[in-house]
């Protein structure tokens, strides 16, 4: 199993370089950078980590086919890779919905709109002329010349990865990904998800096999546990506030469950989360604990099927340290 780690841009983006930088030297193997409009602009910040790493995997991880067009995205993308020697991975996903709405943004069709972004994309990284008449997307001889790589001499055939949790979605990320980032960090969230991404890649002559189940956890690490689980459970909260039922009834949080928790977030009660949420019901959203714990949980997500452990916010209490702690574990596997 590789690992990877997410980085929220809402830091100055030096200091998400010099995060990125401890994570390759940790053996990280991929760096991922989320996309909100209100934290810092995702390629100007994967440019600058392509310009301070040597190695590890830089991914916008993940944007959306609203507040970008999927043409804009591949030109973006495809300027990154030329910089980072063709190190990029490009994530594409519907978008946070909330977020869409301070935007007066619909996000329509989200599974047509997503697989049409990833089918353009990754015909326009060919460098060559694409029209395509789809449902959201719609082109007319678009080309984006430096993208041949008799041009750049960089190989731009960049994975595509689908941000996916809903059924339908996965089976869409199947069908057209070349990995899936799925947020989720209980083996239980990935036992069910390959029934749809196996279907999806089935439907189109792929294996699922072929296609990298990223898992996109909550991650907290730390040698006292209880620092661990106390960094973890604001993320969780939200997590859980946000959740489908499908979600919360697999993991045995009751509607009334919810609703306290959201009450607390809308109250800003961060404190009284900590007993709100229980350490059983963080572990179901979080791969959280000292390190052998996080150790054990990250082996059974490899059993359940991930092939790569994005570890995310909040890490841990002290980033730096678990970025050091997380680079042991990644000696076992
Ligand atoms: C749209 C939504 O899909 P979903 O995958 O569950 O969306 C939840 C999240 O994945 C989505 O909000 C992501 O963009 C969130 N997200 C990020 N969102 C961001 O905005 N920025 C990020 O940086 C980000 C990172 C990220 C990383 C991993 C990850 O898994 C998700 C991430 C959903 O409701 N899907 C359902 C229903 C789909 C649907 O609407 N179907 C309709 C429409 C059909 C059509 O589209 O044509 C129908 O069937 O009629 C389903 O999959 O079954």
């Amino acid at each position: 199993m590789k690992f990877g780690i997410e980085l929220v841009p809402n830091e100055p983006v030096f200091k998400i370089a010099a995060y990125t930088k401890a994570a390759e030297d940790q053996g990280f193997e991929y760096v991922w950078i989320t996309d909100h409009y209100n934290n810092r602009e995702v390629y100007s910040t994967i440019s600058v980590l392509a310009l301070a790493t040597n190695k590890i995997k830089i991914g916008a991880g993940v944007t959306n086919p609203y507040t970008r067009s999927p043409v804009i995205t591949a030109t973006s993308i495809a300027s990154v890779n030329e910089i980072a020697g063709g190190r990029t991975v490009l994530g594409i996903g519907p978008g946070d919905k909330m977020t869409f709405e301070a935007l007066g943004l619909l996000g329509e069709k989200p599974l047509t709109a997503v697989r049409e972004s990833a089918v353009v994309v990754r015909e326009l990284l060919t460098g060559k002329k694409v029209s395509y008449d789809g449902e959201i997307v719609k082109l007319k001889n678009a080309k984006i010349d430096f993208a041949d790589p008799k041009k750049t001499g960089v190989d731009m055939n960049i994975p595509i990865y689908i941000g996916a949790q809903g059924p339908k979605m996965l089976e869409t990320a199947g069908a057209v990904g070349d990995g899936i980032l799925i947020n989720g960090s209980h083996p239980d969230d990935f036992k069910a998800a390959a029934v749809q991404i196996k279907k999806g890649a089935e439907g189109s002559g792929r294996n699922i096999k072929d296609i990298d189940v990223a898992a996109y956890t909550c991650f907290s690490v730390d040698e006292d546990a209880e620092k661990a689980y106390a960094a973890a459970k604001p993320v969780v909260a939200f997590i859980i506030a946000g959740a489908a039922d499908v979600l919360l009834e697999r993991h045995s949080i009751s509607k009334e469950l919810k609703t306290e928790i959201a009450d607390a977030i809308g109250r800003g009660d961060f404190k009284g989360l900590n007993t709100i949420i229980t350490d059983d019901a963080a572990d179901r959203f979080a791969v959280v604990g000292d390190y052998d714990a996080c150790l054990k949980k990250a082996k059974e997500l490899e059993k359940a099927g991930v092939t790569q452990l994005v570890a995310g916010s909040p890490l841990g209490p002290n980033k730096e340290k678990s970025i050091k702690l997380i680079g042991k574990m990644i000696e076992e596997f």
